[in-house]
C-alpha cells in the first residue's frame, strides 16, 4: 500500500531527512515502550508517519549523553565551534526545497512560505556561530588594593528547548545555535504535530560534524517530557516558545531546580492606524500581517485600531485586498492560506467568531461553506469589535481579523495595551511626534512603525508583560545561554591604573 509517507519520501532528493525516530547521543531511537504517534498533513487529515514516544529513563539518557558531551565541546575555541555551525548552515541551505517539503507537509503554511522559514532558520544559525567569537569579558577597574578584577562569560551547560508547531524549524535554529555557539549541548522537544522539521535538523547537524549528545532531539508526550526536563537539575537554561498557558506551567515546574528561563509566549498585536494614513496602504500592511501563517504567527495583528477618519475607507480596501487572498493546500499551486494545524484550532476560530457576533460585532466577511477542507477556515473580518469580546482578548491564532475604530492617541494606547501580553505592536503613520509618542508608550517588547516585517537574527526578539521573558537573536541572544563568572586576582603587588 502506498501510504503518504512514501509518497514523501518519493518527493524528497535526499529521503534520508525524512526520519521517524528520535535522535539522542548521535542515534536514531525508537521508543522502548513501544508507544508512538501518528503525525498528520493538516491539509489532508491524512498520517504522513509516526514518531516514537519516549520514555523516561530514555530522556534521561539523553541528559547523561548532554552532560559527558558538554565537557567537550565547551573545551573547543569559539572558532571551531563556528565552523561546525557554518557547515550546519550550508546544509541547511542546500536541503532547503526538502526541508521547505516536509514542513508544509507537517505543518500546512505554502510550500512559498516553508522557504522562506528554511532561509530565517538557518540566518540564524549563520548569525550565532559568529556570534561566538564574540562572548567578552570586561576588566573592571579595582576598587580593592592590589587586585584586578573582570568577568569571563562561560557556557551555562545544557540547555532544554521546548518548540511550537507554527514556525517548525526557525524556533528550533533560533535558540539552539545560539546555545551551540555559547558551548552548550542542546535537548530539543519539538511539538508533537511536528516533529520532523527538527529531525531532519538533528540529520543536519550530524552530517555537519556536531558531535554525539550535542544536539538531541527528544520525543514523547509532551506534559511527561517537559516535567522530567524542567525537574532535571542537570538542565541549567530552558527555552521556550509557546503558548502563555504552558510557559506558566513550566516556569513553575523549573522553579524547584531554579533554570534560567527564556520565555517566548503569545502575543495579542494592536496594529494602529493613523489618521494622516493613506487607507490603502495601511489596509494591504494590516492584511499581511494578519493573515501569514493563517493567523498562526505570534506576531499576528490582532487587534486592527483604525482611526474614525479614515475607519469606513480602510474597511472597504482592507476587505478588496481579503477578496484576492486564496486557501487551500500549501503543496499545491500558489495559495496565501494553508490550513490550520488541526480541527481543534478551526473550532477555536469559529467560537472566537460566534462570540463576537453574539456582542455585536459585524461579520463582514469569512463564509465558512466555502472552506476547501475540514481544517480550513476561510479569512474572517470583523468590525465594531469590542474589548468584551474573545476577539479582542485572546490571540485567536487564526485568520480572523478585528477592526475597531478610535478617536485620540491617549485612547489608542489605552486600547492598544489593554491586554496582559506585550509581544509585537505595528504602527502605522508618517506623523513623527505620533510615531515617537505611540513608540514608547505602547507596553510591547517591539514596535514596528510603517513596517510588516520587523524580525531577523540581528534583532532582540521577545515580549514583556505575559509575552515572556528574554531575548532572542541580536547581540544579546547568546547570553541567554551564558553565565558571567566574575574574578578578583587578589595580593598581586602593586598594580597600576587597575
Ligand atoms: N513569542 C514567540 O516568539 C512565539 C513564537 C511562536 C509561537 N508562539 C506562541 O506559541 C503558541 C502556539 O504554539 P503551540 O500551540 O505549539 O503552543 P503550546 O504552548 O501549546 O505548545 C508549545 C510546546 O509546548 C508543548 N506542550 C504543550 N502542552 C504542554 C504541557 N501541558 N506541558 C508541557 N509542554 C506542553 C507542546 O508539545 C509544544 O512543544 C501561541 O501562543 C504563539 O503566540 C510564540
Ligand atoms: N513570526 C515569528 C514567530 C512567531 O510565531 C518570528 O518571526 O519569529
Amino acid at each position: 500500500m502506498t501510504t503518504l509517507s512514501t509518497t514523501l519520501v518519493k518527493r524528497l532528493e535526499d529521503p534520508r531527512l525524512f526520519r521517524q525516530y528520535a535522535y539522542v547521543n548521535g542515534k536514531w531511537t525508537h521508543g522502548e515502550g513501544g508507544r508512538e504517534e501518528a503525525v498528520y498533513d493538516p491539509a489532508t487529515n491524512e498520517a504522513i508517519g509516526h514518531i516514537p514516544l519516549l520514555e523516561a529513563k530514555q530522556i534521561t539518557a539523553a541528559v547523561d549523553a548532554a552532560e559527558a558531551a558538554f565537557v567537550r565541546w565547551r573545551a573547543l575555541r569559539a572558532d571551531e565551534r563556528c565552523e561546525r555551525l557554518l557547515a550546519w548552515y550550508d546544509l541547511i541551505q542546500a536541503n532547503r526545497e526538502d526541508l521547505a517539503t516536509i514542513m508544509t507537509l507537517e505543518q500546512g503554511k505554502p510550500l512559498p512560505d516553508a522557504r522562506g522559514e528554511v532561509e530565517y532558520g538557518a540566518s540564524f544559525v549563520r548569525w550565532f556561530a559568529e556570534e561566538g567569537k564574540r562572548t567578552y569579558g570586561e576588566t573592571i577597574p579595582s576598587h580593592i588594593p592590589n587586585a584586578s578584577l573582570g568577568t569571563i562569560k562561560e557556557p551555562v551547560g545544557i540547555a532544554a528547548m521546548i518548540t511550537p508547531w507554527n514556525f517548525p524549524l526557525a524556533m528550533i535554529t533560533r535558540k539552539a545555535a545560539a546555545a551551540l555557539a555559547a558551548g552548550c549541548p542542546v535537548i530539543v522537544k519539538p511539538a508533537n504535530e511536528t516533529p520532523f522539521s527538527a529531525l531532519a535538523l538533528a540529520e543536519l547537524a550530524e552530517r555537519a560534524g556536531i558531535p554525539d549528545g550535542i544536539f538531541n532531539v527528544v520525543l514523547g508526550e509532551p506534559a511527561e517530557v517537559s516535567k522530567i526536563l524542567c525537574g532535571e537539575p542537570r538542565i541549567r537554561a530552558l527555552s521556550f516558545t509557546g503558548s502563555t498557558r504552558v510557559g506558566r506551567l513550566l516556569m513553575e515546574q523549573s522553579a524547584g531546580t531554579v533554570k534560567r528561563l527564556s520565555l517566548e509566549l503569545g502575543g495579542n498585536a494592536p496594529f494602529i492606524v493613523g489618521p494622516d494614513m493613506d487607507p490603502k496602504e495601511a489596509a494591504y500592511a494590516a492584511v499581511a500581517a494578519k493573515f501569514q501563517t493563517a493567523g498562526q504567527d505570534c506576531l499576528a495583528a490582532n487587534r486592527i485600531l483604525v482611526h474614525e477618519s479614515i475607519h469606513d475607507e480602510f474597511v472597504k480596501q482592507f476587505t478588496e485586498r481579503m477578496e484576492a487572498l486564496t486557501v487551500g493546500n500549501g503543496l499545491q499551486g500558489e495559495v496565501d492560506l494553508g490550513p490550520l494545524i488541526h480541527r481543534q484550532a478551526v473550532e477555536k476560530a469559529a467560537a472566537i467568531v460566534d462570540d463576537a457576533i453574539s456582542q455585536g460585532a459585524t461579520l463582514v466577511m469569512g463564509d465558512q461553506s466555502q472552506a476547501p477542507g475540514e481544517n480550513f477556515f476561510m479569512p474572517v473580518l470583523l468590525t465594531d469589535v469590542t474589548p468584551q469580546m474573545k476577539v479582542w482578548r485572546e490571540e485567536n491564532f487564526a485568520p480572523v481579523a478585528g477592526i475597531t475604530a478610535y478617536s485620540s492617541d491617549e485612547e489608542v494606547i489605552e486600547l492598544a495595551n489593554d491586554t496582559e501580553y506585550g509581544l509585537a505592536a505595528y504602527v502605522y503613520t508618517h506623523d513623527i511626534r505620533r510615531i515617537w509618542k505611540l513608540m514608547r508608550a505602547l507596553e510591547y517588547g517591539m514596535v514596528s512603525v510603517n513596517s510588516v516585517k520587523m524580525t531577523g537574527p540581528p534583532v532582540p526578539f521577545g515580549g514583556v508583560k505575559q509575552s515572556g521573558l528574554g531575548r532572542e537573536g541580536g547581540a544579546t541572544g547568546i547570553d541567554e545561554y551564558l553565565e558571567t563568572k566574575y574574578y578578583c586576582l587578589g595580593a598581586l603587588g602593586s598594580v597600576s591604573g587597575s
